[in-house]
């Protein structure tokens, strides 16, 4: 250290006598008057070792330490008699002239100021004039302290100096770099930039969730078959193949602990998350989402051992995702009707059941479990119609009852021998209100699949009306009548004969959300629940919500390799990335603005910490699961030198974009693991988030709110300059887009 031979003044070193040995430097100049300094950077060029030549092109730019402090340091070997250096002011621009400070330059020798004048001195253009003060520290360090803080530069240093910010942070105004906004301006109206959605995406939250359940069997539904929606004769109609399911367990060693296994005996109680109230401050540990792992076994040895080819049918699910060794051993070791489960929905109606069901089947369906969701109601239209009235439902009407059980059976044989070919699990929806008829189901299952009764418990007479009203519009029950206020009425008088029979569920295995609705919190009550599935549906379950709130999902403004068709890196953004990054700052403070707190997700490559920079107001947090697809060995080259230098690598790709893994690198599935975290973060939430990532990541997160199948998700178009806003609502799922720039 220099302390025996320095000076101290205004908080920094000023040195006066030599320190021998190498030297660690730090010069400093500091503004205090910001707006005078417009967008000119603080440079500095000199003698060996701050540059070669004196030439201002490449000077070194300074370091922004605080709002008005700027600071560069550097390293002088130990024989380096004088150093000579100069401060520069660059225009952002780099077609104006740059502005070298008046007088002579500055010397340096052994670490020792030579007395060179505490001011530097700009002279501009227009006859105006710059001050800053100068600050001069120099340190000696030994080679060892060198070789330390180089390797400390080079794991941290020199990613937060290019990121420029911390892991979590929020800025207040905007940042240097965000100016010249006039190109970026916006119009008004944001509507004017909405972009038609993809047919395939949500069409409307209003559309009814059974409406997209399984068909029955006897009508030529199956596994695979007829469409969600009726024709205008009442006759279903045939749509595509379910393409959902089976697919490759990508790597069974991925195995990380998870807060979603849980075992319990006994009745035990969860609580949700508290609601947040304000996320500011809000701190992530960034380990989330990247598994601890140890790569080994690949997708080949685990399916040749288990025989879990994706091509064929077998009792043992076809995995991804999260769904891993425990998931599978599990699957494997336990008794075996535990390969297959069922999760038996219980309420009264309009508690949320076909809601809870449906968002419960994407989620499984998204991590790779083959799910199938069956509604009984859907059963009952088809093969009653869809005008019985309230009497129907009653308990005192035999002919009722029996055409009750009868679909109810239906559905529930059509599950177990979907189960059989194959299926993991099935969400059988109805309200199975009574144990009577729960102990029909029970009997059905026996050593066919294991039961988990799911019940939703509602007390809130406010959520209860809403729910009601819902139903009135989305169901088909109420489809052909048109006064709203009888529909109202009947469906009543439904309820209440359901009311008259209820009986709340207190056997075997089950999952009791209480009042989860009300955005107080609510509770879930577990009963001998226990296993690797059970385990992430309970915690699922936890994390989720009703409170409404958009996603805005977008990629980072274009990069430098993006422009040069590269894959992955850590480049920076080009032009056009530029200017959406400014583009984007004004969306989110328009679509934004009436928002009491919202938080901004990047993920740790400088493309998306670089395209949020502008953003002001909003904490912004780094998640390394939000980083692109890893391409491995192939990172940094254009698919065509892919396809030059490892065709066979090329050629696997193509054939199966989903399951490839880059040598050394990841798999879209692999992809969809790491993200399970985060689609459980984004849950969870309550306010808006932004997410801004990438390409392969985007696709996993939007199939995810979509429903859209795995096998589809490396071929969803994620443009750039584009806004994918998600709409969370409290009856599913509505999608908008807005294109900023072509
Ligand atoms: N856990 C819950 N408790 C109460 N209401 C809920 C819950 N989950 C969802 N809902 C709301 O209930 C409304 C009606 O739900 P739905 O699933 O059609 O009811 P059900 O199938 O029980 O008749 C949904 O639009 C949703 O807003
Ligand atoms: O899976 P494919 O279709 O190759 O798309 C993923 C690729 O998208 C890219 C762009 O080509 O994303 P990004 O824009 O985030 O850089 C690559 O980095 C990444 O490898």
């Amino acid at each position: 250290m220099a302390g025996d031979s320095e000076e101290e003044r205004d908080g920094f070193n000023h040195m006066t006598l030599r320190i021998p040995g190498l030297l660690y430097v730090s010069v400093k100049m500091e503004n205090p008057n910001l707006t005078l300094s417009g967008d000119l950077l603080p440079h500095v060029s000199g003698s060996f070792p701050l540059g070669p030549s004196w030439d201002p092109s490449k000077a070194l730019s300074m370091e922004r330490e605080s709002a008005t402090v700027w600071e560069l340091s550097f390293v002088v070997p130990p024989n380096h008699e004088a150093l000579e250096f100069k401060f520069l002011l660059k225009p952002k621009c780099i077609d104006n002239p740059c502005f070298v400070e008046e007088g002579s330059s500055r010397v340096l020798v052994g670490g020792a100021w030579q007395d060179g004048d505490r001011m530097a001195l700009f002279r501009l253009d227009n006859d105006q004039v710059l001050e800053y003060r100068v600050f001069v520290e120099a340190k000696r360090i030994s080679p060892f302290d060198l070789a330390a803080s180089w390797r400390a530069y080079q794991e941290n240093f020199r990613l937060s100096s290019v990121r420029g910010i911390p892991d979590v942070s929020i800025n207040s105004e905007h940042q240097t770099g965000s100016e010249n906004i006039s190109s970026a301006n916006l119009e008004l109206d944001l509507e004017h930039y909405i972009v038609p959605s993809p047919s395939t995406s949500p069409s409307s939250a209003l559309a009814y969730a059974a409406n997209s359940t399984e068909n029955p069997r006897s009508l030529g539904g199956g596994s695979a078959s007829i469409s969600s929606s009726m024709g205008d004769d009442g006759v279903p109609m045939i749509n595509q193949p379910e393409t959902v399911g089976e697919v490759h367990a990508p790597d069974q060693s991925k195995v990380y602990q998870s807060p979603g296994m849980v075992k319990s005996q006994s009745v035990g109680t969860i609580c949700p998350p508290e609601k947040e109230g304000s996320l500011r401050g809000v701190s992530i540990d960034r380990g989330v989402g990247f598994p601890r792992l140890v790569k080994s076994s690949s997708s080949d040895t685990f399916t040749t051992n288990f025989n879990l080819d994706p091509g064929t049918k077998n009792s043992i699910p076809a995995a991804a995702g999260a769904v891993a060794a425990a998931a599978i051993a599990d699957q494997m070791l336990g008794p075996k009707e535990h390969r297959h489960l069922a999760i038996v929905m219980v309420s009264l109606p309009a508690r949320g059941k076909t809601y809870t069901a449906a968002k419960l089947t994407r989620y499984l369906r998204w991590l790779g479990h083959n799910t199938k969701h069956f509604n009984v109601g859907k059963y009952r239209r088809l093969k009653h119609g869809s005008s019985q009235s309230a009497d129907f439902f009653r308990a005192d009407n035999p002919e009722g009852v029996v055409a009750r059980n009868e679909v109810a059976k239906m559905a529930f044989e059509d599950m177990i021998s979907w189960m059989q070919e194959g299926g993991q699990v099935g969400i059988f929806d109805a309200t199975n209100s009574s144990k009577q008829r729960r102990n029909m189901l029970m009997k059905l299952a026996e050593g066919r699949c294991k039961i988990i009764f799911l019940e939703t418990i509602c007390n809130d007479v406010e959520i209860i009306e809403r729910n009601i009203r819902f139903k009135i519009q989305q169901s088909p029950d109420y489809a052909e009548v048109p006064d709203f206020e009888a529909g109202l009425r009947d469906f009543k008088e439904r309820v209440a004969y359901y009311e008259k029979v209820y009986e709340t569920v207190e056997e075997g295995s089950y999952i009791k959300m209480i009042d989860m609705a009300s955005g107080h919190g609510g509770q879930i009550q577990v009963n001998n629940i226990s296993g690797y599935l059970p385990g992430r549906i309970v915690f699922f379950l936890v994390n989720t919500h009703l409170t409404p709130r958009p996603i805005l999902l977008t990629r980072h403004g274009e990069s430098r390799f993006n422009v040069r068709g590269r894959i992955g890196g850590d480049s920076a953004l080009s032009e056009a990335g530029e200017l959406y990054k400014k583009k984007l700052a004004k969306f989110v403070e328009k679509r934004l603005k009436s928002e009491r707190a919202a938080c901004i997700w990047t993920s740790t490559l400088q493309r998306t910490i670089l395209t949020a920079g502008p953003i002001v107001g909003f904490p912004k947090i780094q998640w390394r699961a939000l980083d692109e697809i890893n391409a491995g060995v192939c990172d940094g080259m254009t698919y065509e030198e892919i396809k030059k230098n490892m065709p066979a690598e090329y050629e696997s790709r193509c054939k199966d974009k989903l399951r490839y893994r880059y040598p050394r690198g990841e798999s879209y599935l692999d992809v969809i693991q790491r993200l399970e975290p985060v689609i459980i973060e984004l849950e969870r939430q309550r306010a808006p988030v932004v997410v801004i990532s990438h390409q392969a990541v985007l696709r996993a997160l939007y199939a995810y709110f979509t429903d859209r199948p795995l096998q589809e998700i490396p071929d969803i178009e994620v443009p750039l300059h584009t806004i994918i806003e998600i709409n969370l609502g409290v009856t599913g799922v509505e999608e908008k887009r807005y294109k900023l720039m072509d």
